[in-house]
């Protein structure tokens, strides 16, 4: 038996976002966000579901905080909704959201659970979509200014903030793939969405530390994914680099080198036509240092060059097993994305601050064993306990997710909780993984 022993300080967490579990969509002064909007169009989302109800955390907080308080977290990752506390995006704030914040705020710090904010998790308010959104520079201004009011707001509460939540499925998924919300394919107007997110990051930092917040701390939460080398032919290498390119260097280098990977700006311009609408001063301002970065990880694959398609890169079935979402487990890739990050960025401290599973497992007689998720939190916790014994300045470890919720364009088909919800009756259950991550917490380590 191997122990797989963690730092004393290590932070265990877990992680949300606001239109996956609050609900309360049309209450309250809520405003409408593009997530809204997109969930009432007719074949977006599996089954026609959408956020109006979700897991009605917005009722159930003092619940959820319980549930987090037994599994013995110290860190919770959740995001604001921009348009609950602002509705029109710019103008009058809705009070009745800021004060549902503060009470969730001061019940999660009555609990010593420290939260961790996250101020866009892809919830923006329609009414800057219907004057152009993230394409329409005019949107960085006003996240900003909501990101002002949130830091003014919770001064001395929230210590850990993140500007941004996977820009790359905030800009490309959304805007060029188009199974997300507003859902266009265009890959210039994605291009520009991109680069307007991570300008409206860099102004956001610059504006956090221009109100000397005494000990807080703002960082950023990029997805990223490992692709292996089908072959070591430089054909397949190459669309490695360029799949990794687009899903890792798009969104880091600007923040960490002050400019886009040139590889895949020269790619994008000669093969699409496309280029990124850089103005005098973004890169400077993108380039803000920041405190921390946060990480997302679910899965890696193998793959290989392929004539056609956005990046001539397609992924090569390995035989791997597979989550209830269709995704490898691919623990292996967790490592190596952690080393590659440290060793092409520097050791910024980093938080996990997504990583887990899809097993749609149910209740039979009031259990849920969840046996699948156990098993990929072994791997990628023992992955990253390697990691960090390769010098990767891991801080905290934040599992997604909390509840089972509204998976996006999976809408409540697809289960990531460690705790189960019947959408029906809204009862929480917790699953064996609840159990099996409490110990872990619990203990700091866990055996393999
Ligand atoms: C037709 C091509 O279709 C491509 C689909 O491409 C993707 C890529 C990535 C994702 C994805 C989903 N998640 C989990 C979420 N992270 C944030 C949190 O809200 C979780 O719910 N991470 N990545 C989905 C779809």
């Amino acid at each position: 038996m191997t122990i797989i022993q963690f730092p004393e300080e290590m932070k265990w967490g877990t992680a949300t976002a606001s239109y996956q579990i609050e609900g309360a969509a049309n209450i309250d002064g809520r405003g409408q966000s593009i997530w809204d909007a997109f969930s009432k169009t007719p074949g977006k989302i599996v089954n026609g579901d959408n956020g109006d109800i979700a897991c009605d955390s917005y009722h159930r907080f003092e619940e959820d905080i319980k549930i987090m308080k037994d599994l013995g977290i110290t860190t919770y990752r959740f995001s604001i909704a921009w348009p609950r506390v602002i509705p029109q995006g710019v103008g009058d704030v809705n009070q009745e959201g800021l004060d549902f914040y503060h009470r969730m705020v001061d019940c999660l710090l009555e609990n010593e659970i420290e939260p961790m904010c996250t101020l866009y998790h892809w919830d923006l308010p329609q009414a800057l979509q219907d004057k152009g959104g993230w394409d329409n520079r005019e949107t960085i201004d006003a996240f900003v200014e909501y990101a002002e009011l949130m830091f003014k707001q919770f001064e001395g509460k929230i210590k850990y903030w993140i500007t941004f939540n996977e820009p790359w499925c905030a800009s490309f998924l959304s805007n060029y793939i188009g199974v997300h919300a507003p859902g266009f394919q265009d890959l210039q107007l994605a291009t520009n969405v991109a680069h307007h997110i991570l300008v409206a990051h860099g102004k956001t930092v610059k504006k956090y530390r221009g109100l000397n917040s005494k000990e807080g701390q703002i960082g950023y939460a990029p997805n990223v994914e490992w692709n292996e080398p089908f072959s070591n032919r430089q054909e397949d290498i190459d669309a490695c680099r360029r799949a990794s390119g687009w899903f890792i260097e798009w969104f880091m280098d600007p923040v960490f080198k002050g400019e886009y990977p040139s590889f895949m700006t020269e790619w994008f311009k000669e093969k699409e036509g496309v280029t990124v609408p850089v103005l005098e001063g973004d890169m400077e301002l993108i380039s803000q240092p920041i405190d921390f970065l946060g990480i997302n990880y679910y899965t890696g694959s193998v793959s290989k060059h392929t004539d056609g398609g956005l990046l001539h890169h397609e992924q090569v079935d390995q035989g791997y097993q597979k989550t209830d979402i269709g995704w490898n487990v691919f623990p292996e890739g967790f490592y190596k994305v952690l080393v590659y990050i440290k060793d092409r960025y520097g050791n910024v401290p980093i938080y996990i601050t997504e990583n887990g599973s899809c097993y749609n497992d149910e209740p039979v007689n009031g259990v849920v064993k969840d046996e699948g998720r156990i098993t990929y939190l072994r791997q990628h916790l023992t992955a990253l306990r390697r990691a960090m014994h390769s010098g990767v300045n891991i801080k905290g470890y934040m599992t997604w997710s909390l509840l089972d919720n509204f998976e996006w364009a999976e809408g409540y088909s697809m289960r990531f909780g460690i705790v189960f919800v019947n959408y029906r009756t809204l009862e929480r259950i917790k699953k064996d993984s609840f159990y099996w991550y409490k110990q872990t917490v619990q203990n700091n380590f866990f055996e393999i």
